[in-house]
């Protein structure tokens, strides 16, 4: 069973004329990286918004698990999905870059002990530590990119959307990202990205998808 399905989805934002995307049928299974790529507003983060559930269709519906979306809570829906917003500056909103990270943990309700292991271990992962009691959003963009992925990825989400992951990493870093992808899918879980990156996304796709003039296609890798 698809994890997330798009049937017949098309939307136009409120007070637009023209409609955004048309008749998308996209089914994304809990598994590989699926890559989104396609020309500059053509409607790739509004296509994810969607299937987050941060938008709603115009005509159409999106399951998530065989349920219709349409009933669900955003945070039903993001028990399963993790979202990286294309700007981390969107989902900043803690005083430190630890609690960044603590924030969601504490409310899954984990023990006290358990939230400090796993804080502990996102920021030596993602080479944070020396920042913990920094301020989120006085970091340089690659740090406050670094920091929303984490800050999603320590729920264990599912299926992990991403809006143009690498954007101000340096090849290193792309490079611990990369392998960070990779570990999700070993572990089951599936990893949906918007990208322009040609190289990562050859390195580490196993599904190109392109949007163009609200249309899908889709490549074979
Ligand atoms: N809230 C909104 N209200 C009206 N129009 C919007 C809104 N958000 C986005 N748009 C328009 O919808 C179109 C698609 O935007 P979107 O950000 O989804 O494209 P994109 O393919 O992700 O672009 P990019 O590659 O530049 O990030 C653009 O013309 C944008 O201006």
């Amino acid at each position: 069973m698809a994890f997330i399905e798009m049937v017949q989805v098309s939307f136009k934002y409120p007070g637009q004329k023209k409609t955004l995307l048309h008749d998308i049928n996209l089914s994304i299974r809990k598994d590989g990286i699926t890559a989104l790529t396609g020309p500059n507003g053509t409607g790739k983060t509004t296509l994810s918004k969607l299937m987050v559930g941060i938008l709603v269709p115009s005509t159409g519906y999106i399951t998530l698990k065989g349920q219709k979306m349409s009933g669900m809570t955003l945070a039903q829906i993001g028990r399963w999905v993790g979202y990286v917003f294309q700007n981390p500056e969107k989902q900043l909103f803690c005083p430190t870059v630890a609690e960044e990270i603590s924030f969601g943990l504490q409310n899954l309700e984990l023990p006290g002990h358990e939230v400090q292991r796993l804080v502990k271990e996102s920021l030596a992962y993602f080479e944070l530590e020396h920042l913990a009691q920094s301020f989120p959003l006085q970091l340089s963009q690659g740090e406050k990119r670094r920091l929303a992925i984490a800050a999603v990825l320590a729920l264990e989400p599912e299926l992990l959307v991403l809006d143009e992951p690498t954007t101000g990493l340096d090849a290193y870093r792309k490079h611990l990202l990369g392998e960070c992808l990779d570990k999700i899918v070993t572990s089951e879980r599936g990893v949906f990205m918007i990208s322009h990156d040609n190289n990562f996304i050859k390195k580490y796709a196993s599904r190109i998808i392109k949007l163009e003039n609200g249309r899908l296609t889709e490549y074979v890798c």
